[in-house]
């Protein structure tokens, strides 16, 4: 097929959260942009993450509750799960939030939609099957997929990705999940909701980049749910069945599941980029890029997934808004200092920005004051009958916000406070003249912050002041 010749202000490879916040935001300001899109608009989000991962999770949380509401005195009978129903209910929540992301919604700002792979020709050129495109900036946002580990046997068993579950149209028996990062613990804590067996097989430790208090909360959780956790376990091999072998502290374990995930990180989808005909340097964790996202090709620029700065929509997003400032208002950007929060969507939530207390030791040695509050102090979380988690933050000596976790019900609404405290970089006393709202969760935020000033508020100073103030009254 005869290649049509475009030139272009911007071209960008993938239309996931990255690449579609960037033609937005380019076509509205008027540039001329080319979108490439080999697979589904919307990207990895819409129609394998995010968005099916929390509609799933909503329906396992209502199976939850139903299951549990006697505590409350409410009695529910024969809680069932029809698990078609709610896969349909999944599909039909991507179904509602497609057109946001659709062809015809960004054809209509004006920006040519070409879903086809794409590949660099040379520096400034990137091509697919039917269109070869010079253009004077080239966004890179072609995301990550499921890694595929090496484990023999792996290769000899069908086995599930974030890409293929959300197809299942009947419930697994015996869900064996390779992983226990967040993708691992959402998605298993799911299925045991819905009626599944399910067994998490991790080499290391779950949820291990979070703080370690706050993932024993979601641990414990998930244990009472009935999922199996197998922390320390480095699998060997996999045997039809499919049958999981792994080596774990007490020697050999085989398990025998009728369904297997792999959720044990992503790659990114660099293959099939030519990245070498664009001088554009990467490794095995994504494109390299500075601060200004740019790659080492002056005209490439990466983000999203693939900039191997962290996997999450919102990131996304930010590199989007920071991309659409640098290049169309030439406005000085710095991808290194975003303050990006966490959230893995668990029951209880673990939410959290910037250090965890282990992180800040290791970066600041003991010279840190860690305040902590549990659910179990806040009345929202009494009358709820669901006191699970605390409250973490993690300061300096001198009371700057260093990070803050967040575990509990609804604890990722609850973080926003201290991702915009860190982000503007507000002081304690900011927050702890806000008044909040009672009863509500939100209040853990203020008392965390009022911790930091209660050995001086009643220290034996300030108690002596008072007495001196109260006779001159
Ligand atoms: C199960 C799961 C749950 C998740 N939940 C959350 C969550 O709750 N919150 C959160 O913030 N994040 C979550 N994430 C992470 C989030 O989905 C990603 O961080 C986000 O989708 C990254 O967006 P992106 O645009 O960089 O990449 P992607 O969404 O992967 O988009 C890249 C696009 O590029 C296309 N592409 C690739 N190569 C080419 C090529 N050569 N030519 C043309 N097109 C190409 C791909 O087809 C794809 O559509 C989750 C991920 C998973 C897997
Ligand atoms: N709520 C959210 O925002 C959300 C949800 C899901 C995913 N995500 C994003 O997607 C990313 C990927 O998630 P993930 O959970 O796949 O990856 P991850 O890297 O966070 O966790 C993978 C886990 O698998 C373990 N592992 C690696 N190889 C293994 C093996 N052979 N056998 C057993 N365990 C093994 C690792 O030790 C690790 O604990 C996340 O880091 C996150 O950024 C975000």
């Amino acid at each position: 097929m005869k290649q049509e010749r475009i030139r272009a202000d911007l071209a960008i490879i993938g239309a996931g959260s990255a690449g579609l916040s960037v033609a937005a935001g380019a076509a509205q300001l008027g540039l001329s942009v080319v979108l490439f899109e080999r697979g589904e608009m919307g990207g990895d989000c819409l129609n394998y993450g995010c968005v099916p991962s929390k509609a799933l999770i909503a329906a396992a949380d209502a199976a939850h509750a139903a299951r549990e509401a006697r505590a409350l005195g409410v009695g529910v009978s024969d809680v069932t799960v029809d698990f078609p129903a709610v896969m349909a209910r999944v599909h039909k929540v991507i179904a509602e939030i497609a057109p946001i992301d659709s062809q015809e919604r960004f054809e209509g700002l004006g920006v040519r939609v070409v879903r086809e792979t794409a590949r660099f020709k040379d520096r400034r050129t990137v091509e697919s099957e039917s269109v070869k495109v010079t253009a004077r900036k080239v966004v890179i946002a072609a995301g990550s997929r499921a890694a595929a580990p090496p484990i023999p046997g792996l290769d000899t068993v069908p086995y599930l990705t974030n890409e293929s579950l959300f197809e299942l149209t009947a419930l697994p028996e015996h869900l064996i999940v390779l992983g226990g990062g967040p993708i691992g613990v959402e998605l298993g804590q799911a299925f045991r909701r819905l009626g599944a067996r399910v067994t998490i097989v991790e080499a290391m430790t779950l949820l291990s980049k979070e703080d370690s208090d706050a993932a024993a909360v979601v641990l414990d959780q998930l244990e009472a749910d009935g999922v199996t956790l197998l922390a320390g376990h480095k699998v060997v091999r996999i045997e039809p069945g499919p049958v999981v072998v792994a080596e774990g502290p007490q020697g050999e374990v085989r398990i025998a599941g009728s369904h297997l995930l792999v959720a044990v990180g992503r790659t990114p989808s660099l293959k099939d980029l030519n990245l070498e005909a664009a001088g554009v340097a990467h490794d095995k964790g994504g494109i390299t890029t500075n601060a200004a996202l740019r790659t080492s090709n002056p005209r490439v620029f990466a983000i999203g997934d693939i900039a191997g700065r962290g996997q999450f929509t919102h990131l996304a997003g930010a590199h989007a808004g920071l991309f659409v400032r640098r290049a169309l208002f030439a406005s000085p950007i710095n991808a290194d200092r975003l303050v990006v929060p966490r959230v893995t969507y668990s029951d209880p939530e673990l939410a959290a920005v910037g250090l965890t207390e282990a992180q800040a030791r290791a970066q600041h040695g003991d010279a840190i004051k860690v305040l902590v509050s549990p659910f179990a102090d806040n009345d929202r979380a009494q009358a709820e009958g669901d006191t699970r988690g605390f409250g973490k933050l993690v300061l300096s000596a001198k009371g700057q916000i260093l990070g803050a976790t967040l575990v509990g019900a609804r604890a990722g609404d609850h973080l926003a406070v201290w991702t915009q405290a860190m982000t503007t970089r507000l002081k304690l006393s900011n927050l702890t003249g806000v008044i909040a709202p009672y009863p509500t969760r939100g209040e853990i935020n203020k008392r965390l912050a009022g911790q930091f000033y209660t050995p001086t508020l009643f220290s034996p100073g300030v108690r002596r002041l008072v007495s001196v103030l109260k006779r001159l009254a």
